[in-house]
């Protein structure tokens, strides 16, 4: 469980907007459920701004009520939509959000996504003066100054049910199978899959690639004994065409590799127990944090602990732990 924190409120808001952006992850409807009755309990007015950066342009929105956020807490997706917006990239996009915000009497945004969502609302606290604050949710995990983010066990989950099934047919059929996870510019997906599957090789965007290296491995851990079935994962954002190329190069080397590419399965469906109860806690951490007088930051979480993250810290870093990819490497030799 997660400890929360302990703080004082300074300030007061009669006026808030919630918005969801980028990706949907699982446990997106629960934060949304959590900042509305939090919200709600401290006599503020909640509207729900749909589409994200796009309906908080166009002033697209509607009046959140407890009764409205019933039954979500277990649904994947979000009940607000969510896209992505080239427009709030921007100074003249997000000065368009902030008059939004000013004529519709919002005084205070909290904006649940990933990286890109929570830089856009990094620009938009510092060039609006309104309090904003972030959840970070995303399937990938790639947010520095948080070590976990909604959606990630979910998505992890989904891909492991997945991979147990493709497992069955890899032995039966003494075959091996390429398993692309998500994960453009991050490995963290196709790591925690890669430990929890047993699989026989991780390839991820922090590392170089090279194909001659994979057979070589393979045809030495045939000779070792190692049966011939087995499962690679892959990162999606590997490098684009990667996971086509690397079937025929095996095939060149006698193998008859079959390829599955797990792609948007892995964004939708129930969230865990884990990502319900995360999603819970920051949603309500992030009205505390609002009532303290913090702004321009993030909910994160360091190990059980829920600690406010500035935003202008977090953003544009990497997060990675070679420590963890080595000792994969080797558990999987
Ligand atoms: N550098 C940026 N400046 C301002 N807004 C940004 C920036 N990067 C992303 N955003 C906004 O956040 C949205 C979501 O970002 P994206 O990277 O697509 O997804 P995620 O938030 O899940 O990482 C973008 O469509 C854009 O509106
Ligand atoms: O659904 P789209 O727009 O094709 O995006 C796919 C990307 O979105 C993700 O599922 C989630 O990434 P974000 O959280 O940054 O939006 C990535 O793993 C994947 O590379
Ligand atoms: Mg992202």
């Amino acid at each position: 469980m997660y400890k929360l924190p302990d703080l004082c409120a300074v300030t007061s808001f009669k006026t808030i907007g919630i918005l969801t952006c980028g990706g949907d992850a699982p446990g997106m409807n629960a934060a949304i459920r959590a900042l509305v009755r939090t919200a709600l309990n401290q006599q503020m007015k909640v509207y729900g701004i749909e589409r994200g950066f796009t309906g908080l342009m166009n002033a697209d929105m509607r009046r959140l009520s407890s009764p409205s956020v019933s039954n979500i807490i277990q649904r994947g997706g979000t009940i607000l939509k969510s896209n992505r917006c080239e427009a709030f990239k921007t100074a003249e996009g997000r000065r368009q959000a902030t008059a939004v915000l000013r004529e519709s009497g919002i005084q205070a945004l909290i904006c649940i996504g990933g990286d890109g969502t929570l830089t856009g609302a990094h620009l938009l606290a510092l060039e609006s003066g309104i309090p904003v604050i972030g959840l970070p949710c995303t399937i990938d995990n790639d947010i520095y100054g948080s070590d976990d983010s909604i959606g990630f066990d979910t998505a992890v989950n989904t891909a492991l049910g997945a991979i147990d099934r493709i497992r069955d047919t890899a032995l039966s059929h003494e075959r091996l199978f390429l398993v692309e996870v998500m994960g453009r510019n991050s490995g963290l997906i196709a790591t925690q899959v890669g430990i929890a599957c047993g699989a026989e090789m991780i390839l991820i965007p922090e590392y170089p690639i090279v194909l001659e290296s994979i057979s070589n491995t393979l045809a030495s851990n045939r000779k070792a004994g190692r049966g011939s079935s087995g499962i690679i994962i892959l990162a999606e954002g590997t490098e684009p065409g990667l996971t086509a190329r690397l079937a025929e190069q095996l095939q060149q080397h006698g193998e008859e590799p079959r390829i599955c590419i797990l792609g948007h399965i892995q964004r939708g469906g129930s969230p865990t127990g884990h990502d319900r109860v995360l999603a819970s806690c920051m949603g309500a951490t992030a009205i505390s944090y609002l009532l303290a007088g913090y702004t321009d930051v993030m909910v994160g979480t360091l190990g059980r602990e829920l600690i406010p993250a500035p935003l202008g810290d977090i953003i544009g870093q990497r997060k990675h732990d070679p420590r963890l990819y080595e000792m994969v490497m080797m558990l999987h030799k």
